[in-house]
C-alpha cells in the first residue's frame, strides 16, 4: 500500500517509528522524511538510537510500531531480504566481505545473490555474464579495479570498508543505509570515503550514521539529531549547527574545541 501523503521528492518516509528493549526506549516515536538524492546525515551522543534507527530501517530489527515508506511502498511489513531487494540496503552490516574470495569475486557473489532473488536457483551464463561484468563495473565505482584480483584479506582498512560500499551497491539500492562508513579511518582514508559517497548521490539517496562532524558537514544536505531516542532537529547544516538546543545537547562540545575539527566532539562520542 502506498503512502497517500508523500511528497514527490521523498526516497523515505518514516512515520512514528518506536522500539523499545525492555524499559528502555531506543526510539521514540522517530518521523522523518528523505529526500532523493540527498545525503541525509544522522548524528547523536552515545546511546542515541541511531543504529537502532538503522536496524529498523533495514529490517534487522522488528519495530513496536510505526511505518517505513520507500518511494511510497510499504516497507515496515517486509523481511530484511525483501526490502533489500526492494531497494533499501544497509552496509557494513548486511553484508560481509569474505576473506578468502578476492575483490572481484567478492562482489560477483554480491550480485549473484541479487540475481538469485530476481531469477531464482539456476543461472544461465548470460547471467554469469553479467555478474561479472557487474562485479568489474562496482570495483571502477569504488576505486578498486587495480585491486579486483587481491584476495580481500589483503585489502588496508580503507579498501575494505570501500569493498563493503561495493556489496551493499551490487544489490542496486535506492536508498543506502550507512553505519559509520568513517569508523578507524585515518584523513587520507576518510577523504576518499567522503568522494565516494558525494558520488553516490547522482545515483541513489544516502542515509548517514555518522560520528565524524568533519565528514557529515562535508556531505550532507540535511541533518537529523537524535538525543534519547527522539529527534531533537532536522534542518540544513547550518541550520543544525546554529540551533541552540542541538548545541546543548550535542555540539557544544565541538564549539568549546575552538578549531572546528570535531575533535573534541569525536573524542565525546566514540
Ligand atoms: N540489544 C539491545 N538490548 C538492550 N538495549 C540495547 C540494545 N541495543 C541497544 N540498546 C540500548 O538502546 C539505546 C540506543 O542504542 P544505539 O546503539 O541504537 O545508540 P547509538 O546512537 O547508535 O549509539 P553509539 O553512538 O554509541 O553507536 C542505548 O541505550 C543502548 O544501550
Amino acid at each position: 500500500m502506498a503512502h497517500e501523503a508523500l511528497s514527490n521528492s521523498s526516497a523515505l518516509l518514516v512515520t512514528g517509528l518506536k522500539k523499545s528493549y525492555g524499559g528502555l526506549a531506543a526510539t521514540r516515536d522517530v518521523t522523518l522524511d528523505i529526500a532523493a538524492g540527498h545525503v541525509h546525515a544522522i548524528i547523536g551522543p552515545n546511546g542515541a538510537g541511531k543504529t537502532t534507527l538503522l536496524s529498523l530501517l533495514s529490517g534487522a530489527l522488528a519495530a513496536d510500531a510505526g511505518e517505513i515508506f520507500l518511494f511510497g511502498e510499504a516497507m515496515h511489513d517486509r523481511a530484511e531480504q525483501s526490502r533489500v531487494s526492494a531497494g533499501l540496503a544497509r552496509s557494513f552490516q548486511i553484508t560481509s566481505v569474505f576473506d578468502e574470495l578476492t575483490v572481484l569475486e567478492n562482489l560477483q557473489v554480491a550480485v549473484q545473490r541479487r540475481q538469485h532473488v530476481s531469477y531464482g536457483f539456476f543461472h544461465s551464463s548470460a547471467q554469469d555474464k553479467e555478474a561479472k561484468d557487474t562485479a568489474l563495473s562496482v570495483a571502477r565505482r569504488v576505486g578498486l579495479e587495480k585491486f579486483a584480483h587481491q584476495l580481500s584479506s589483503q585489502l588496508s582498512h580503507g579498501a575494505r570498508r570501500r569493498l563493503d560500499v561495493g556489496l551493499a551497491i551490487a544489490c542496486k539500492p535506492r536508498v543506502l543505509l550507512m553505519d559509520e562508513p568513517m569508523a578507524g579511518m585515518g584523513h587520507e582514508e576518510s577523504g576518499e570515503m567522503i568522494a565516494l559517497i558525494q558520488s553516490l548521490k547522482q545515483e541513489l539517496t544516502v542515509v548517514l550514521v555518522e560520528h565524524d562532524m568533519d565528514a557529515v558537514f562535508a556531505l550532507a544536505d540535511r541533518i537529523t539529531v537524535l538525543v534519547q531516542g527522539a529527534v531533537l532537529a532536522t534542518g540544513s547544516v547550518d541550520e543544525i549547527r546554529n540551533n541552540a538546543e542541538v548545541k546543548l545537547a550535542y555540539l557544544g562540545e565541538e564549539e568549546e574545541d575552538g578549531d572546528g575539527d570535531g575533535e573534541k566532539m569525536q573524542e565525546e562520542t566514540q
